[in-house]
Formats: structure tokens, sequence, C-alpha cells
């Protein structure tokens, strides 16, 4: 993996002449995890497809891009909300994907690794549509660690996926993911308190950075710290709601 650089946006978006947000400066500082929230429609999936040079069907106004000013395409793995497997490919084949379509060979035994820490060994055979929504949302974790990248944008990567089994996936991603710039958008302000080195709320007139703790991630979910934060981050929510 090279160096994970920072990642910058500034400007406002709107939909035809409506104002959808900004203008903002997000910044994300690199190697670090920054979680996202805000309201359902405030435009959280659109940053992540900016970052990643996707159609977002928004009018954008503004600039943004790596803090070393070198291109982010090939740098960057994301994770959307739509799992995006294909049906006619099994789990390993799925995780393997991105290396099947750039002709790569991907690591010996790599999928395997992954499917297996995401706990789908015993299914590892099986296509898409023989899975639950939970367990498809976990092969596209695997797929986006898979790809190994310096920058990583989740979107809402754990929203279907039990309680117990939540928190396993945040513990293995925040391993997993150490060191790189990532940014993961998230509507569980309990998620933000254990993962956010940043804490960024996103209204249609304002990013409200949160004050998060120091202290390293995945943070305990039972620890004081994390409890307190997720009850200012839903407060914070409800201000704004
Ligand atoms: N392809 C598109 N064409 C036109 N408008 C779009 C398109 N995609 C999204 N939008 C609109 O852009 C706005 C922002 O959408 P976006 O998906 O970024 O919101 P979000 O904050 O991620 O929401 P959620 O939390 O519900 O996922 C919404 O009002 C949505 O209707």
């Amino acid at each position: 993996m090279t160096t994970p650089p920072g990642l910058f946006l500034r400007g406002s978006a709107r939909i035809d002449a409506k104002p959808l947000f900004g203008p903002v400066d997000v910044t994300l500082p690199a190697g670090r995890w920054t979680c996202l929230l805000g309201p359902s429609g405030v435009g959280k999936s659109t940053i992540l497809k900016l970052f990643a040079d996707l159609a977002t069907g928004v009018s954008f106004d503004g600039t943004f891009g790596s803090s070393d000013g070198a291109p982010l395409a090939g740098r960057i793995a994301l994770m959307a909300q739509e799992d995006l497997l294909m049906p006619w490919l099994d789990l390993r084949q799925n995780v393997s994907l991105g290396a099947r379509l750039r002709r790569e060979r991907p690591p010996s035994d790599l999928a395997e690794t992954l499917l297996a820490e995401v706990g789908l060994t015993e299914h590892i055979r099986k296509h898409p549509a023989e899975l639950s929504g939970g367990q498809r949302q976990r092969v596209a974790l695997a797929r986006t660690l898979m790809e190994d990248r310096p920058v990583v944008l989740l979107d809402e990567p754990f929203s279907a996926l039990d309680a117990r089994t939540r928190a396993d996936m945040q513990d293995l991603a925040a391993d997993k993911l150490a060191g790189r710039t990532v940014l993961h958008v998230t509507h569980d302000p309990g998620e933000a308190a254990r993962l956010g080195h940043q804490i960024l709320v996103l209204t249609e007139t304002q990013l409200i950075k949160v004050p998060a703790p120091h202290s390293a991630i995945p943070r305990p979910v039972d620890s004081a710290e994390v409890l307190d934060l997720q009850a200012r981050l839903l407060n914070q929510l409800r201000q704004d709601s």
C-alpha cells in the first residue's frame, strides 16, 4: 500500500436550482478514520461519490482532491450502500472481482482468508442470491478490504448486520484499515463513537465537527467516553432534524 493522502472537499452542491449542502470545507486527515453523519438525503453519499469520481446526479460547485496533489484514481476503494455483487459469480470470485477486472492475479488465498474473517467460510461456494442481506454485506466488505487501497470510502457498511456481527465487523475493519484514510458514512452514533478519530455531521446549512476522544480505535462499546459521545451525537442529530 502506498502512503495514504489526506482528502479535502470545498464547495456546495445543488440539485437543479435547489441547494443540497454547503458551502462546506471537508478535511479528512491522512491515515485517520472520519465518520460522517447527517439526515437522510443531505448529501453524504454524494460526497463519497465525488471523491470516487462517480456520477452523482447533483451539481457540485467547488474543488476536491488529495493533500499530496496526486490523482485519487487507483488509490480509492469504495464500498457502496448497495452490495453490487455479481449474481453469476460465487463468493470467492466476487471478492476477487477488482483483480479479475484489472486482469491481475489476486494474492493467493487472500479472498478465502477475508471471507473467513467476515465469517462466511461455509458459504464460500455459494452465489449472492443464496445469502441473506447481512451476509451479502459482509461479502462486499471483504471485497473492499481485498482492494488494499490507501483511501477507503465506506457507505453504511454495517447497516444490514445484527448487533453482535456489527460490533465484530467494526473491530475487523478498524484493524484491517488502520493507518489508511477512511471516510465512513453511518447513521449510527454508537458506531461513530467507536470508530471515528474525527466525527462530522452534515446538515443542509453546515458541517459540524463534533469533538472525538483521542483514544485508539475501535473503542470499547461500553466505555464511558463512547457512551457519552453516542449520547452527544444523538442529541446533535436530533437538533438538526
Ligand atoms: N442520481 C441522482 N439524480 C438526482 N438526484 C439524486 C441522485 N442521487 C441522489 N440524488 C439526490 O441527492 C440528494 C443527496 O443524496 P445522497 O444519497 O447523497 O444522500 P445521503 O445523505 O447519503 O442520504 P441517505 O442517508 O439516505 O443515504 C438526495 O436528495 C437524493 O434524492
